[in-house]
């Protein structure tokens, strides 16, 4: 099939490139002049594993190509919209891109196309964008997850097919027919369920994790640890393990703004327990990186350096949206600390943007040089015990519970995690850093 995918950038490059891989002759279109001359010449735009090697085997197949001019879209059996869907201000999505991307593709749809949302959307939206163009509208969100979005697209749970018509629904069937063969379930719904599935879905994954966030708060309090509460809950399989790891708060593109999304569609529409449920989800979330913060002050010495590592939202990506790490750092500054270092992976020798300014990103080695306190914020698989104890820290602050406590200890350093009993003394509220003089 002849594909077009509108916007290129976290999710519709993947997609191009996944369409292509499934055998479609697939055309990349963005008003990013940077994005498009990135990925003609095979360089993606943000690091996600994977997708360098596919976009140049694609690119190399012949069946890839990527443009800034939306008519070569024209003629295509199925073109996808994937741009962003950022939060406004009062938390509502922001559907500007999302209809500037259809009405350029308007004049170029005839009744025999079909015109596929991938953005996340608040409900009721694809009825809006019908209402812009002549073609079929479906509705086909996407749950694949930054770090290993190219393994997700290629064997996704379930693809969702929402449209008015089973005319529509097996165009959109056709372009997944290499997946479906294979296994993957397709299920068909109307427009507003397949919407409503997306965001329902993201909002669902945020209350779980601000759900074990605010029961590490009562592990702390009382000699539970959190580690073996949510192994002993998720061994129910109605519970289910994945997805279940306390931490500083979810973070990312996508879960704070389709919750702000959802919550505010929720009290317009006056589905107040919906949205008292989600608003407490987000406050919960708040209160995880608050608490986080409480506790890495807490274990401070005076004249203690400290490093922070890992900045991204989630280890394998450089995104750092919404990164609860980063809005770490910016509580910490904001609370007067001012000897650190940090280092992720990603994004060594960069300046990253935080809340209260800019902070360089060390590599691994100097940011633990001479560090007494060491945080691990992000669990990127290369900060083991034995590296984050090299430079002898007093204590390690594991935000992430990722780290072996035992191997901690073994090197010599205290091991503090989240949720495992009760923590160094009672934490001071983040008001001050303690005096380094
Ligand atoms: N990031 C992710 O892993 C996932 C994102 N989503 C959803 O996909 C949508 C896109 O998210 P991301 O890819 O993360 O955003 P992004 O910000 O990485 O990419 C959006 C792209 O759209 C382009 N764009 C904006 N206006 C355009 C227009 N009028 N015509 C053509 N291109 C245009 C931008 O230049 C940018 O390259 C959002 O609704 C998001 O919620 C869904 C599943 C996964
Ligand atoms: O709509 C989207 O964009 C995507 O949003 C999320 O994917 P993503 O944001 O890439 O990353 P997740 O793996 O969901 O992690 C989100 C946040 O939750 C945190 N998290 C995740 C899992 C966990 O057990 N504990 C935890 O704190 C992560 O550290 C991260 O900050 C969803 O998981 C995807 O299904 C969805 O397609």
């Amino acid at each position: 099939m002849r594909i077009s995918v509108i916007g290129c950038g976290h999710l519709g490059a993947v997609h191009a490139v996944t369409l292509a891989s499934l055998g479609h002759s697939v055309v990349g279109i963005d008003v990013c002049e940077a994005t498009i001359a990135s990925l003609s010449s095979g360089r993606p735009t943000f690091l996600e594993p994977g997708l360098r090697e596919g976009l140049r085997d694609q690119l190399s197949s012949g069946r890839l190509t990527f443009s800034t001019d939306v008519s070569l879209a024209r003629g295509a059996d199925a073109h996808f919209v994937c741009v962003g869907t950022p939060a406004k201000a009062d938390g509502e999505a922001d559907l500007g891109a999302l209809f500037a991307a259809v009405d350029a593709l308007a004049p170029l749809l005839t009744e025999n196309d079909v015109l596929i949302g991938k953005s996340t959307v608040p409900v009721g939206t694809a009825r809006l964008v019908a209402a812009r163009v002549r073609a079929a509208v479906a509705w086909n969100p996407e749950f694949l997850r930054e770090g290993t979005a190219i393994a997700d697209s290629l064997r996704p749970d379930r693809i969702i097919i929402g449209a008015d018509t089973a005319a529509a629904q097996e165009r959109v069937a056709a372009v997944y027919s290499g997946l479906s063969a294979a296994g993957v379930p397709i299920l068909r719904t109307g427009l507003e369920s397949a919407e409503l599935a997306k965001a329902a879905s993201n909002a669902f994954l945020a209350l779980r994790l601000s759900y074990i966030n605010s029961l590490a708060q009562l592990c702390e309090a009382t000699g539970a640890d959190v580690r073996e509460l949510s192994a002993a809950m998720g061994s129910d399989a109605r519970i289910g393990s994945s997805y279940f790891n306390a931490g500083l708060g979810y973070g990312g593109g996508c879960l704070p703004k389709d919750l702000s999304a959802l919550r505010a569609q929720a009290l317009h529409a006056e589905a107040m327990d919906l949205f008292h449920l989600l608003d407490t989800t987000a406050r919960t979330n708040q209160t995880a990186l608050q608490r986080a913060a409480e506790l890495v002050l807490g274990a401070i010495l005076p004249g203690e350096k400290i490093a922070i590592l890992g900045l991204t939202f989630k280890p394998n990506t450089d995104d750092v949206r919404q990164s609860p790490a980063l809005n770490l750092v910016s509580q910490l500054v904001s609370h007067g600390l001012s000897d650190f270092a940090c280092t992720d992976p990603a994004l060594v020798g960069t300046a990253v943007s935080l809340a209260t300014g800019v902070c360089q990103v060390s590599d691994l080695h100097s940011a633990l040089e001479g560090a007494a306190v060491v945080v691990l914020a992000t669990e990127w698989p290369e900060y083991t015990a034995e590296r984050v104890t090299r430079g002898s820290p007093r204590v390690v602050l594991d935000l992430r519970n990722a780290l072996d406590p035992a191997s901690v200890r073994a090197q010599g350093s205290q091991y503090i995690g989240l949720g495992q009993g009760p923590s160094l003394s009672p934490a001071p509220s983040p008001t001050t850093v303690p005096q380094t003089t």
